[in-house]
């Protein structure tokens, strides 16, 4: 098989792997990998960061996405032409619910579709949803961890400022589409918004893949727009959850 167009890597650089851990950041990636055994980095190529390691004697990959839709797709469609079939992101983001706090993980079970990305896979009528196995794994692996967490519905934007009604921005003005759309996710029972799982989700249902999303919270949007949280704790504490979550899946 030739190397595929963005990683360029082949099927036998992955060992066999079949279970990919996929966060946004690529210096996140490498710290998953350093927690596993056997960590060893296969390729890194713009916002793809390739890693494999060991877990329970099998080899896992960790890759990251980069930020949003577009690579995200990249991403997954090139590791499952490798041989990937179940894909764990592990991400940060934003609270919309006054109950929720920073630190707390969000397992998301589906997402609301504010992506274009998704929209190439599947039209907008075909849910954003989540493996239930996978995201069972991820619940599973809060409880055995005692990590306070919450499940259910993320909207997942393109991007950062105005997909998620942000005001603190150069221009402080948010386009008339978006205006009153995060009050309108807080009355929808949304908890909180990222910005890949809508991508990850759709293509993943579609093609006949496994997708689940753990995040971490950032910061809660009720109260405050920038975080004042120790991001490093709050990693820790969601990437225990996913590399136990992986290991009950292999
Ligand atoms: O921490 P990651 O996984 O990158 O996830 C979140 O952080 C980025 C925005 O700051 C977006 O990618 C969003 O989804
Ligand atoms: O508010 C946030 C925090 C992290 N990532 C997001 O996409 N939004």
């Amino acid at each position: 098989m030739d190397k595929v167009f963005h990683l360029g890597l082949d099927k036998t650089a992955l060992g066999g792997a079949t279970l990919a851990i996929v966060p946004g950041d690529p210096e996140r990636a490498k710290r998953i990998a350093e927690k596993m055994e056997s960590s060893k980095c296969l390729a890194q190529t713009r916002e793809f960061h390739v890693y494999s390691a060991k877990l329970k004697d099998k080899t896992v990959i960790v890759c990251s996405t980069g930020i949003g839709g577009p690579s995200t797709s990249i991403a997954v469609e090139e590791l499952a032409q490798l041989g990937i079939t179940t894909f764990l992101r592990i991400g940060t983001t934003g609270a919309i619910q006054p109950h929720i706090n920073e630190g707390d993980l969000l397992v998301s079970t589906a997402s609301v579709r504010l992506d274009g990305a998704s929209q190439h896979f599947a039209p907008l009528s075909y849910p954003a949803v989540s493996d239930f196995h996978c995201t069972q794994a991820m619940v599973n692996a809060c409880e055995s961890l005692s990590v306070t967490h919450h499940v259910g519905i993320t909207a997942s934007s393109d991007t950062f400022y105005p997909g998620q009604e942000r005001y603190d921005t150069y221009s402080g003005y948010v386009s008339k589409d978006f205006q009153g759309t995060c009050e309108q996710w807080q009355k929808l029972n949304v908890m909180n918004y990222e910005m890949e799982s809508a991508t990850l989700f759709t293509m993943c249902a579609a093609l006949g893949l496994k997708a689940a999303c753990v995040a971490g919270v950032l910061v809660n949007r009720t109260r405050q727009e920038i975080p004042n949280v120790d991001h490093g704790e709050i990693e820790k504490k969601a990437v225990s959850v996913v590399i136990k979550a992986a290991e009950s899946l292999l």
